[in-house]
């Protein structure tokens, strides 16, 4: 059998006499769209946090492609493709798109980080960017200020600076929040194009993305797995019905 590419292994985490993370193993496939469901606080972000080297286990294990980086720090995580996606603080809103994944490329590619204006300049950069941009079809806002972005593109613009960073395994923590239907529909899509070429971990509560996008899901209730499976699985596992899915559809 092929050894996933990420395994993590009894892991748990408290908040004092909370467990938000409870004896958690979880296994994901290079290559496979996973999603990450549960009810408010289930603890999908602890997890995520935990695998981006934000927050640090009590217990337990992380494997990334084989290795063990439980202990490895938040930091040196994106240059082994693991990245986290989605911190809208990342944005330089007086910067165009383009020089804001330009930027993003640049602290992959290890240019120096001197001056702006030359990174504009610098082909290879830009041309990766503009890859990344098209990727999230925002090409043609490549030379707008990112503050002049809707919500919705801003929000492609940080999934378009976390690929640029080439990740092997990326972390969407509620890719679809705040958008309308639209957005999100348009945000699955260009999500889709991206299944095979790059493995996702994916928190999401709109169940219509998650549903369209899936590979296999997995769900939380207390910080604990109580299904893995294909949406199919899932949508027809009565442990999850009545723990999550039930109470939507009756919402
Ligand atoms: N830093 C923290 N300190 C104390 N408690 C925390 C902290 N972070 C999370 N929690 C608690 O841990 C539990 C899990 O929270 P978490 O945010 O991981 O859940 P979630 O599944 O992502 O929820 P949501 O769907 O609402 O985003 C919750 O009860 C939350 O209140």
């Amino acid at each position: 059998m092929t050894e996933p590419l990420l395994r993590v292994d009894g892991l748990a985490k408290s908040f004092g006499a909370l467990r938000a993370t409870d004896d958690l193993s979880l296994e994901v496939a290079e290559g496979e769209i996973h999603a990450l469901i549960g009810p408010n606080g289930a603890g999908k972000t602890t997890l995520v946090s935990q695998l981006s080297g934000e927050l640090t286990p009590n217990a337990g294990r992380i494997l990334f492609d084989g290795r063990d980086i439980t202990a490895m720090s938040a930091y040196e995580r994106p240059h082994i493709g693991l990245v986290r996606s989605f911190q809208i603080t990342s944005i330089f809103p007086e910067f165009t798109t383009l020089e804001n994944v330009a930027l993003a490329a640049q602290s992959r590619t290890g240019h120096s980080f001197h001056f702006f204006a030359p990174v504009a300049r610098d082909r290879t950069l830009n041309d990766i960017a503009m890859t990344a941009l098209r990727d999230v079809a925002l090409d043609d806002a490549a030379g707008r200020p990112a503050h002049a972005l809707s919500h919705g593109q801003q929000r492609r613009l940080e999934l378009a600076m976390a690929l640029v960073l080439q990740p092997r395994l990326l972390l969407l923590d509620e890719p679809m929040a705040g958008m309308g239907p639209d957005e999100s529909a348009f945000v699955v899509e260009v999500l889709s194009k991206l299944r095979g070429d790059v493995t996702m971990l994916l928190i999401e509560h709109d169940m219509d993305a998650v549903f369209a996008l899936a590979d296999r899901i997995t769900v939380l209730v207390y910080g604990r797995s109580i299904a893995t499976g294909t949406p199919a699985d899932i949508r027809e596992n009565p442990a999850v019905r009545e723990a999550y899915l039930g109470d939507e559809e009756a919402a």
